[in-house]
């Protein structure tokens, strides 16, 4: 059975915080694009690329080091490259930002290749409420670890979701590892 990965304090408080200001200074755009059309419903968070963050390189290596560790810990995949720049997203109470429960492996060329989804929480979590990082396993929903700085995996598969923000503001960062398509 496929489980999840957990690297409690992956990235420093201070690492986190610069993560966000380098987001924040990359200029964030709406997120929960569904073939060009906003959706709302889906997803409600606003997103920057990491590849668009000057001095950012730091960044990926630490998160292609980690899930490097996770695959090789517990999963074993046959994995092939990170296609795709890591995404950070911005949850805001205001506006309920969510994301509703979803695998990541769609149809697209890169989407379809997704193997492994990482994600590191940059907030300190009694900075917000709400907002958490939820992933279906098997019969028991998994409740992510809310600490600053963990970095959690799992296969890009499984479905997950994001409950709505209730107080303040969540920042994640999320990196996908690609490879030969499940089958
Ligand atoms: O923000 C998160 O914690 C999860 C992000 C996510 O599921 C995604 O980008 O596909
Ligand atoms: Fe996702």
């Amino acid at each position: 059975m496929p489980q999840v990965f957990s690297a409690p304090a992956a990235f420093s408080p201070q690492d986190c915080a610069a993560i966000t200001a380098m987001a924040a200074g990359a200029g964030l755009k709406h997120a929960g694009l569904v073939r060009g059309a906003s959706s709302p419903d889906l997803r409600r968070a606003e997103i920057a690329w990491l590849d668009d963050m000057p001095g950012g390189a730091w960044v990926m290596d630490r998160l292609t080091g980690l899930m490097a560790e996770a695959n090789r810990q517990t999963y074993g995949y046959d994995l092939t490259d990170f296609a795709e720049s890591a995404q950070c997203a911005c949850y805001r109470a205001e506006t309920a930002g969510h994301f509703a429960w979803h695998s990541d492996i769609g149809a697209g060329a890169l989407a379809a290749k997704r193997k492994l989804t990482l994600v590191v929480q940059l907030s300190d979590p009694a900075s917000y409420d709400g907002g958490g990082l939820e992933i279906w396993p098997d019969s028991h929903v998994h409740h992510a670890d809310r600490a600053q700085g963990t970095a959690t995996v799992f296969p890009s598969f499984m479905l997950h979701r994001v409950t709505p923000l209730t107080a303040g503001m969540r920042w994640s960062l999320t990196l996908w590892a690609h490879g030969p398509a499940f089958r």
